[in-house]
């Protein structure tokens, strides 16, 4: 039976892999599961039957049988837990790279998505270059400490797992942005996880739905 998938039919990050369809997609590709997608307009994600799915009326979602599933930080732990390929055997170590899972969507995404909105929302506002230093500033002291604990290793705890599929997905909102790049060894991190194949076929696949948009 193959699993189904909901993303954005036509996605705001316009092919760039950041929406969170990505990182269920990545780790579909990581465990071998072949998937489907359902396309959802904005309109769609919020009627009933997509919101009997996500309450929040948002992708990603994943069916498989008699499972439903939303939030994609969720669906990556089920994948991980259901198939090889991105937990560690030792039962210290898986639960080791759960806790990096957690830290990806809670310590360091909160700090970049609320830049981010910044940036798209308040750019006119009169106090907005303050309040973007500062904003600035917080994500730079969770890129210094994740840089501090990363050192020169290839991922955050022996081999690649769910945790270092999460973190790369969150830091690759700051591709480009130049905090990112003040810490090379973060920087080298997200090139890694992008350079992984199950990467590139997931962001192949997720480009393609764009490029299918540009087409018409
Ligand atoms: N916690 C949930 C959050 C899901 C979520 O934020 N979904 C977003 C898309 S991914 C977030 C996202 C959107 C756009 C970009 N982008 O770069 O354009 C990046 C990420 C969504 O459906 N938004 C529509 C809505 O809330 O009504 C999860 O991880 O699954």
């Amino acid at each position: 039976m193959t699993a189904t998938i909901t993303a954005f039919a036509q996605s705001p990050d316009r092919g760039r892999g950041l929406a969170r369809d990505m990182r269920v997609r990545w780790a579909l590709e990581e465990v071998g599961q072949p998937y489907d997608v359902r396309l959802l307009s904005f309109k769609a994600m919020k009627q009933r039957a997509h919101l009997a799915l996500q309450p929040f009326g948002q992708i990603p979602t994943y069916e498989k049988g008699d499972l439903a599933l939303f939030d994609s930080g969720a669906i990556v732990l089920h994948l991980a837990q259901r198939h090889a390929g991105l937990l560690p055997d030792d039962a210290n170590a898986r639960v080791r790279a759960g806790a990096w899972m957690f830290a990806a969507v809670s310590t360091m995404e909160p700090p970049i998505v609320e830049r981010e909105m910044a940036r798209l929302l308040e750019s006119r506002e009169a106090w907005y270059a303050p309040r973007m230093a500062m904003l600035e500033q917080r994500v730079r002291t969770r890129l210094g400490q994740l840089s501090a604990h990363l050192g020169d290793a290839d991922w955050l705890d022996g081999g690649f797992s769910a945790g270092d599929l999460l973190l790369v997905s969150v830091l690759l909102r700051l591709k480009g942005s130049g905090l990112l790049e003040e810490y090379p060894n973060l920087a080298a991190y997200v090139a890694r996880g992008e350079a992984r194949p199950a990467y590139q076929r997931a962001f192949a696949a997720q480009l393609a739905v764009f490029e299918a948009t540009q087409a018409g």
